[in-house]
């Protein structure tokens, strides 16, 4: 499984200590910045992250920053994109489960490490079930067709 990671500076931290984990697990990991902790916008991560997740480059992607809202909102205008904001492992599992999520964003100055990668384990290691679910999933992309671009 391809991963693609990024945050803004709000969760630069945790995005590093995320990064360095799924390598030592040895995931294929690339790391789309931003690379240091000055301060910088979440949008054009989010838009780096999601467009490389839709392109089909990536299988997941996982977005940081302070609370992991403004990333995840940017993300999901990219077309494809499901992007999950969770803080709790009940909702890291059902948003695989029930949502098919392909992004994960998470608040670098809301959860601390070890959540975190607790977390990114569970929504990682989830599966799809499918069924009715993906006549949900189905019915958000044709959300996406109907205020997409014209
Ligand atoms: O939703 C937005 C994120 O939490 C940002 O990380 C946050 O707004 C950045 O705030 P500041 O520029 O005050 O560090």
């Amino acid at each position: 499984m391809k991963i693609a990671i990024g945050s803004d500076h709000g969760g630069y931290a945790l995005k590093e200590l995320i990064y360095k984990h799924l390598v030592d697990q040895e995931y294929e990991v690339t790391d789309f910045g931003t690379h240091e902790e000055e301060s910088c916008d979440y949008p054009v991560y989010a838009q780096k992250v999601a467009e490389a997740v839709a392109a089909g480059k990536y299988q997941r992607g996982i977005l940081l920053c302070g609370t992991g809202i403004g990333i995840s909102i940017a993300a999901n205008k990219v077309p494809g994109i499901r992007c999950a904001l969770v803080s709790d492992c009940y909702s890291a599992r059902s948003t695989r489960q029930h949502n098919d999520s392909n992004v994960l964003a998470l608040g670098g100055r809301v959860i601390g490490p070890e959540l975190a990668l607790e977390l990114v384990k569970v929504w990682l290691e989830t599966s799809f079930d499918g069924g009715r679910h993906q006549r949900r999933v189905d019915l958000i992309t044709q959300l996406e067709a109907t205020y997409g671009r014209q």
